[in-house]
């Protein structure tokens, strides 16, 4: 299945067609008699131009992750809320997860609690567990429900712990030691990754007409509180949802190379790769890791998009002008 108009051979022949049997409808339009304000007719050309796309994806599930870095700007907030209500409006499911790293960053600095990552995951006590949980589930789950309101749906803000929807087990990392070269265990606290997803929570509000806004804070088997990655979350949900994408939002234009150029297009062994040789780091560790578990569990195509451009997902969905990195299995 072609997953982007742009690349995707199924797509360019539907353009064709279209030009073939009508032409370009914007210059037959000037032709006539009647001037009608271009500006109005692209915008005719845009909406038909989607329309394909929008048949094709009518009825799949999209996981959309919203990063924490990506949520500054309330235009940027405004136009992700209109891009998901869009999305739904024209029959697609899309479910958000999203994250919140910075803004927890700062809420623990006001609270002058210190705070380290390893390979882009953050060491949680269980006070910083405390804290990741009251600004993920509180404050940040429920500013998108209200800017998705703003734009004309209904969302409903949960985190992993409702419904049980995502079980979480304690993340076991190891670090090689730079001096000795030793293989050592990191312990990261109440970091967690998802074990078990029962998507019966996120299905019923779906099909009730609503989108799901999901934090990522799960439950143990034991009721603790875990702190989980947003990328890693949203696709443990992909996976289980059977989506037929992930998107990820972030603040930068893609997997970037060496060079600061973008790589439009990765597998998973290239990303191996990237890993390996230092181009990727931080935060992009647990992206990439997220967007190869996905196309392995299922997910037909995980793109790494840039949140702080304009209806980055609108673009990337319904039209040919795409962008960002694209994730498809081997
Ligand atoms: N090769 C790379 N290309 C692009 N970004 C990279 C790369 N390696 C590391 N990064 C870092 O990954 C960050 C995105 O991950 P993260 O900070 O977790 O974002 P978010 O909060 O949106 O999930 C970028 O801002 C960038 O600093
Ligand atoms: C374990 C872990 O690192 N959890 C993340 C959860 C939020 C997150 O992932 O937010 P972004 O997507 O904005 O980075 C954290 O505490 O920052």
């Amino acid at each position: 299945m072609p997953v982007r108009g742009w690349r995707g051979a199924g797509a360019a022949a539907m353009h064709s067609t279209r030009d073939e049997a009508g032409g370009c409808r914007y210059g037959r339009a000037i032709m006539t008699d009647h001037a009608i304000d271009p500006a109005l007719l692209l915008k005719a050309e845009t909406l038909v131009e989607a329309l394909p796309y929008m048949q094709r994806y009518a009825g799949e599930t999209f996981v959309v992750k919203y990063g924490g870095h990506a949520m500054g700007d309330p235009e940027a907030a405004r136009d992700f809320a209109e891009d998901v209500v869009l999305m739904k409006a024209v029959g697609i499911n899309p479910i958000v997860v999203h994250g919140g790293g910075p803004q927890i960053g700062a809420m623990l600095k006001t609270l002058n609690v210190e705070t380290r990552f390893v390979d882009g995951l953050r060491v949680t006590d269980a006070e910083t567990a405390r804290v990741a949980e009251m600004v993920l589930s509180g404050s940040i789950n429920k500013e998108i429900v209200s800017w998705i309101g703003r734009a004309g749906g209904r969302a409903v803000g949960i985190s992993g712990k409702d419904g049980r929807l995502v079980t979480a087990e304690k993340v076991r990392r190891t670090q090689r030691d730079p001096d000795s070269n030793i293989e050592q265990v990191v312990d990261l606290g109440f970091v967690g990754e998802p074990s078990d997803v029962d998507t019966r929570l996120i299905e019923t509000i779906s099909k009730s007409g609503m989108i799901p806004v999901v934090a990522p804070i799960g439950v143990g088997a034991d009721g603790e509180t875990y702190n989980i990655n947003a990328d890693t979350m949203a696709g443990a949900i992909a996976i289980a949802t059977g989506a037929a994408r992930l998107f990820l939002l972030t603040d930068v234009p893609g997997v970037l190379d060496k060079q600061k150029k973008l790589m439009s297009d990765l597998s998973p062994a290239q990303i191996g790769t990237l890993r390996q040789d230092g181009t990727i780091s931080g935060g992009m560790i647990p992206k990439l890791e997220t967007c190869v578990h996905a196309v392995e569990g299922g997910v037909d195509a995980a793109v790494i998009l840039d949140g702080r451009v304009p209806h980055a997902m609108l673009l990337e969905i319904f039209t040919k002008r795409g962008a960002g990195t694209l994730v498809r299995a081997g």
